[in-house]
């Protein structure tokens, strides 16, 4: 059955100004066009200067999609035969996903072999971890009693000490304690700070954390930095990593620089978009960042050719990033794309008909091109619940949820190989502790990733690993493949998709309702900017009028009208061009 046949009452309830949007639309686009010119084989000197600059140090600045994370591989690739005996470059990056994509970029350019040889390749808590294990005798705790951070491990401190706190306390716990731990101090250097903040929840937090003999997270940082401020663990370093190359630096905390440039002292490449730093609440300092990194390396080099979206998504990327000071990104060859690709904004009754609609329009997607990959990106959780239900409830869209740990790249691959030397009937509890066992220990996150998979399964009332196995999902290593992914916004960082949808833009929900004002509303702006532009072919933002049974109105994000004028596609057209849902020629 057809998109449109199937969806009558989604579709009626889109509230598109048609002309208005088709003119400006093609307004935009023209300058899109004049920007790029047609089909222009661009940037080479942005390529060329820094795969093949042999240059010590180098800055790599530029808008979403023009190929910092590709330049990256490209520099690895020239460094290597720089590289001294038994040294190696070391890629880092924040997430797990982020560290799965910088690998599969790597891959294609050196191969495997050869990457796993030459380059090592950690987000910054796995090297954090790595510092504090091999340098554990200059700890002043017992490391073999301590345990790694798990992803749970800040919500059941709280959870211990203030049962009662709600969500919003929580959170400024939290970011007190990032603040806290983001120098270089002593357990008993933190808990005297955090006495004189009189934060009294997280101070109990803090003791309970010494008390129960854990790591958060912040401890892995701070412990690396201390260890890595004694000069002959740095030298250690430096005389393994020939070169050290860190991708979004706009993310980095001062602490986090410190220990990159600690790490490795002779060539040092650090690619970003300042105007992407959606990390400023866990102490992230870009403009900070970028001036030191300025001292370094010197001038930037620059792009603003996108190699990833359409001059359609570009507009809409445009529509935000140039009022935030940043110049119009250009298409690569903008006439490979089919009608210029999509970008629209649609406005439903209800969050029940948002969610419908965007089930459709994925499935329409994946039905006419099986290799594509939608991504539905939300700020928040709390708004993506109705679009989860939805999905919930239609068993035959397969989606992948970010959140959880059995979609993470490669987790229920290490639990499948491990399995294979497991006797049939194994009970779950014995399977994990054998498949734990498999697992390097200072690779604690896929640790805590394959433990979150068990305890899923238990939850699901399976008995024995190989009925459990035989319904988990195929898991690959690279992080975005063909199908449906829900994610929020901060795990979409350096991504990308075929298509993208974004629901929710209601005051309150984007910005968030806490983030309305000063610097805090600066960085949801570059939160959207992350979000639209991870789209390649087409981008659709979406929100409701109302708000559950009570049908309370809601107020349209203060972004939607821009974005609807510079969106290029009329709510008529959506349908075709959804079903047209081709890679570009
Ligand atoms: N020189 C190039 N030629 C063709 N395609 C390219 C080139 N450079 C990058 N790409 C492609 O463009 C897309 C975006 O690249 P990449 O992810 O490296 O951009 P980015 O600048 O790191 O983006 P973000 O800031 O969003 O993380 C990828 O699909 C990549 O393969």
């Amino acid at each position: 059955m057809r998109f449109e046949e199937r969806a009558p009452s989604a579709l009626a309830a889109l509230d598109l100004p048609a002309n208005r949007t088709q003119l400006t639309g093609s307004q935009v686009l023209a300058s899109v066009y004049r920007h790029a010119g047609e089909d222009s084989d661009v940037p080479l000197k942005w390529g060329e200067q820094t795969a093949t600059s042999t240059a010590g140090n180098l800055l790599l600045i530029a808008p979403p999609g023009c190929g910092k994370t590709e330049l990256l591989a490209g520099r690895a690739k020239g460094l290597i035969p720089l590289l001294r005996a038994n040294e190696k470059v070391l890629a880092l990056t924040f997430t797990n996903r982020a560290r799965a994509n910088l690998c599969s970029r790597l891959d294609s350019e050196i191969g495997t072999k050869r990457r796993i040889h030459y380059v090592t390749v950690r987000n910054l808590h796995g090297h954090a971890a790595s510092v504090i294990f091999n340098h554990r005798r200059l700890l002043d705790f017992n490391l073999d009693s301590m345990r790694w951070p798990r992803r749970t491990t800040f919500k059941r401190a709280i959870e211990r000490v203030a049962p009662w706190s709600d969500v919003r306390t929580r959170e400024e716990v939290d970011q007190q304690l990032c603040r806290v731990k983001c120098g270089p101090l002593s357990d008993f250097e933190v808990l005297e700070a955090l006495t004189k903040l009189g934060n009294g929840i997280a101070l109990a937090v803090e003791l309970e954390r010494v008390r129960s003999d854990e790591l958060h997270y912040a401890d892995l940082l701070r412990h690396a930095q201390r260890l890595l401020l004694n000069d002959d663990v740095a030298a250690w370093y430096q005389e393994r990593y020939g070169a050290v190359l860190v991708d979004e630096f706009q993310d980095l905390t001062s602490q986090q620089l410190e220990i990159a440039l600690r790490t490795c002292s002779k060539s040092r490449t650090f690619a970003g978009d300042p105007l992407q730093g959606i990390y400023g609440w866990a102490g992230a300092a870009p403009a900070a960042i970028e001036r030191d990194l300025r001292d370094i390396c010197g001038e930037p080099v620059r792009s603003n050719i996108s190699y990833r979206s359409s001059p359609a998504v570009l507009a809409m990327v445009n529509a935000v990033s140039v009022p935030m000071g940043a110049e119009p990104l250009s298409a690569h060859k903008p006439k490979s794309w089919i009608q210029g690709g999509v970008s629209a904004a649609l406005a439903f009754e209800t969050r029940s008909l948002e969610g419908k609609f965007i089930a459709l329009a994925a499935e329409s997607i994946i039905a006419t091109d099986p290799s594509a990959s939608v991504g539905i990106i939300c700020r928040s959780g709390w708004r993506r619940q109705r679009i989860d239900e939805t999905f919930a409830c239609r068993p035959e869209i397969d989606c992948v949820l970010w959140d959880l740990a059995v979609y993470e790249p490669g987790i229920v691959e290490m639990i499948r190989a491990a399995a294979k030397r497991m006797a049939i009937g194994i009970t779950l509890r014995e399977a994990e502790r054998r498949v734990v066992a498999t697992i390097d220990h200072i690779d604690f996150e896929s640790i805590d990733l394959i433990r979150e998979v068990f305890e899923m399964l238990a939850t699901f009332g399976y008995q024995d690993l190989n009925s459990a196995l035989a319904r988990l999902p195929v898991n690959r290593d690279e992080p975005v493949f063909a199908g449906v992914h829900l994610l929020n916004a901060h795990l979409g960082k350096g991504q990308q998709f075929d298509w993208v949808f974004i629901p929710g833009f209601e005051e309150g929900h984007l910005p968030d309702e806490r983030c309305s004002a000063g610097p805090e509303l600066k960085e949801e702006e570059r939160v959207l900017l992350v979000m639209l532009s991870r789209a390649r072919k087409g981008v659709v933002i979406t929100r409701a009028k109302t708000s559950g049974g009570s049908r309370r109105r809601l107020t349209k994000s203060r972004w939607w009208d821009a974005l609807a004028e510079a969106a290029l596609t009329r709510s008529s057209e959506l349908p075709g061009l959804l079903r047209s849902a081709q890679a570009p020629a």
